[in-house]
């Protein structure tokens, strides 16, 4: 039985937004905090969930505060639940100093290097919050769940839905990390957790245990159908940068799969907040099917 505290909770649009803390296990047994959004229909019928996942430097107020994503989630009687992205204060030395690794980085993945033994995000979104949720009783229908996401965050919801199979119905992304085995925060954050260090060449093959949290590699090798919508901006500095590289993934024209690049956006909630309606819409159709 987890300890689960209610922190605060809201009234927004056509439901409330409640603030969970509790003890994480797939943390090394810190404190880690989510928002989870209730539409008012839950308590009729239970409502599937969409997970999102924040990108560097963010939290679980982050994309509840700017995302604009409650009035269509109320709409479509989806329930959100927001991750932080993290271990909080895990004592390890450096992990406040560098926005791209550490605090409020945790890259979604299993870290295997001791230095980082609690930073085990994907633990805790795949299995762990599942069964907290199961167990606060909220009005959840838990064969129900999709994934979106945000930069890192996308990274984390495309990998997640790739590496499992049928467990969501739908996946989409903001501006996501779509190559991250040959891009820099990529390849800093899995040299760092992962314990396992970069090729000597450029051109060389990513190592297999990164390619494990590579969505443009894991879609590449993904037998069945899919559900993804990706959106990008052409006007993103960390897409021009090369960060992102959604070509990795719209290259493949893999069917189920759509990439759409949009004149002018930057890496924002601006951004994010245009599109967010249509993210939910999209997971609405799959959820509901
Ligand atoms: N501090 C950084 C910029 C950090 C940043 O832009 N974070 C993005 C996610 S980037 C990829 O995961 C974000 O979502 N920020 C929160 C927000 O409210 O915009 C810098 O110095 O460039």
């Amino acid at each position: 039985m987890v300890s689960l505290e209610k922190v605060s909770s809201n009234r927004v649009s056509a439901g409330f937004l409640t603030k969970y803390k509790f003890p994480s296990k797939s943390l090394n047994g810190l404190t880690t905090s989510f928002n989870v959004f209730i539409p008012d229909s839950a308590k009729s019928n239970k409502v599937p969930v969409l997970f999102y996942l924040a990108g560097l430097t963010c939290t679980e107020d982050t994309a509840a505060q700017k995302g604009g994503l409650f009035n269509e989630a109320g709409k479509q009687s989806i329930a959100l639940v927001f991750p932080d992205t993290s271990p909080r204060g895990a004592n390890v030395q450096g992990e406040d100093d560098d926005w791209q690794l550490g605090t409020g980085a945790g890259f979604y993945l299993t870290a295997t290097s001791e230095k980082w033994k609690a930073y085990n995000m994907y633990d805790l979104i795949v299995k762990e919050l599942p069964e907290v949720l199961k167990e606060a009783n909220l009005g959840l229908d838990f064969s129900r769940w999709s994934i979106t996401g945000h930069s890192m965050g996308g990274h984390g919801a495309l990998s997640i839905y790739l590496k499992n199979p049928g467990f969501f119905k739908s996946a989409s992304a903001f501006a996501p990390v779509c190559n991250p085995s040959r891009t820099p925060w990529g390849i800093n954050a899995f040299t760092n957790y992962l314990n396992v260090p970069a090729p000597s060449s450029e051109n060389a093959q990513p190592p297999k245990e990164w390619l494990e949290y590579d969505s443009s590699y894991l879609l590449k090798n993904y037998s069945g159908d899919v559900n993804i919508l990706i959106d990008v901006g052409k006007g993103d500095d960390f897409y021009k940068k090369g960060q992102l590289e959604p070509k990795a993934i719209s290259d493949q024209n893999k069917k189920g799969v759509e990439v759409r690049l949009h004149d002018d956006f930057d890496h924002s909630y601006y951004f994010i907040s245009t599109f967010s309606p249509e993210h939910v819409a999209f997971h609405a159709k799959h959820l509901n099917a």
